[in-house]
């Protein structure tokens, strides 16, 4: 994962997720990877930290301390905090040697309003940018994602995010058909607490949630572990010591998966501290609603695909991007819904920041993606 480093005031490609914000610095690449989170003081409303420092302050925060994600669902829930967020952000990677205010480019979900496009843009301008540009999601996927984004070919991606699900066909620069769901990695752990709440009537945070989600979470019981998810595995069982990560790369891609997860909460009804155990099978059960409706959203827009398009996406197949890609069989259950090959991209967590980074770099020949109106969208909203 890209670490933080200083740059000389250079234009940057803004990946606002409502998960995780990623930077690219123009002539550097991806240089910082942050949770959108951040801690605030209650009282005087003070920024106390930002990012990872911040994360680790969820649902362990005293009364005056609150970890806020500024983002939802995709779009600035807070747009004060979103914006120091941003700020502190284009800060850390200008380091001490500030030059001009730089030309941004930020990435959105392809489903926000006029009024969430503005407020993204003058987010953006009071942190700091002497200039906004915004480019939507699918389409910086699909160019991070390698896919010949300016060809007469159609090419469909589809970005599972923390707050959208992005699902886009596109051709000769253009979005041809598209689809925004509000329903990708959180609500998949929201569905993970409230089945664990319902059934064992037992109180877990979101992180817990997310842990479960990403240990033993699965969309197919036949799914097979990409080499990304398996680091993320490692790292997460060793938090919960089930694994000891040897930092042996082939060590770990050997592991079987587990199918069991051990968890600590909060008993409802004896307010005391319970510990159980749960199978994958019960959690892809708990994950049916979420991922049913992401495959729905490819159905749905497959079927307004002009008949050449889809043809062209029957031969070259769907590419997954974003966190969500990583969720265990969600390759394997969209493609025998869909009866089309699946591929997920390389590194799909970083696909939207280098697309929007390639946006930086080839300015002028990337121009045309920019600034997109949407009008061709085909449905938003919850599923
Ligand atoms: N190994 C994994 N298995 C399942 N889900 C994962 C895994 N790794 C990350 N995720 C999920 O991916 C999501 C974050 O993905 P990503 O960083 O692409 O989203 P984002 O860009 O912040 O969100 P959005 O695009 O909605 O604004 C989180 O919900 C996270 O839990």
């Amino acid at each position: 994962m890209a670490q933080s480093k200083s740059f000389s005031g250079r234009d940057m490609g803004i990946d606002l997720g409502t998960a995780n914000t990623l930077v690219y610095v123009r002539g550097k690449g991806v240089v910082l990877n942050e949770p959108s989170v951040v801690a605030v003081n209650a009282e005087d409303g003070s920024v106390l930290s930002v990012g990872f420092e911040a994360k680790e302050t969820i649902g362990r925060t005293p009364s005056n301390i609150v970890a806020v994600r500024p983002l939802r669902d995709g779009v600035i829930a807070d747009f004060e905090i979103a914006e120091r967020m941003m700020r502190h952000f284009i800060k850390k990677v200008q380091g001490n040697r500030r030059f001009s205010r730089p030309r941004v480019v930020v990435c959105v979900p392809s489903g926000i309003t006029g009024v969430e496009r503005r407020a993204v843009i003058e987010a953006a301008s009071q942190a700091g940018a002497r200039q906004v540009h915004l480019v939507e999601e699918p389409m910086a996927a699909a160019i991070g994602a390698g896919l010949p984004v300016s060809e007469p070919t159609g090419c469909m991606v589809v970005d599972v995010g923390g707050g959208t699900t992005e699902v886009a066909v596109i051709s000769l620069g253009g979005i041809v058909t598209a689809r925004s769901v509000r329903t990708a990695g959180d609500a998949m752990d929201a569905a993970i607490t409230s089945y664990v709440k319902k059934k064992f009537s037992l109180a877990i945070g979101e992180r817990t949630a997310e842990e479960i989600k990403m240990s033993i979470g699965s969309a197919s019981p036949t799914g097979s572990w990409t080499a990304a998810g398996l680091t993320a595995l490692a790292k997460q069982l060793e938090k919960n010591d089930g694994l000891e990560d040897t930092g042996d790369p082939e060590e770990t891609q050997g592991l079987l998966p587990p199918d069991r997860f051990t968890i600590r909460g909060r008993d409802q009804v004896s307010g005391l501290p319970k510990t159980l155990e749960l199978t994958a099978d019960e959690i892809r059960h708990a994950l049916t609603e979420p991922v049913d409706a992401i495959v729905m959203a490819v159905r749905q827009t497959l079927d307004e695909t002009p008949p050449e398009l889809a043809g062209d996406i029957m031969d070259r197949g769907i590419v997954l991007t974003g966190g969500g890609a990583l969720l265990r069989g969600l390759d394997v259950r969209l493609s025998r819904e869909l009866d089309i090959p699946v591929i997920i991209a390389d590194e799909p967590l970083d696909c939207v920041a280098v697309g929007t980074g390639r946006c930086v770099e080839d300015f002028a020949s990337l121009k045309t993606v920019l600034d997109a109106q949407p009008g061709r969208l085909l449905g938003t909203g919850r599923l």
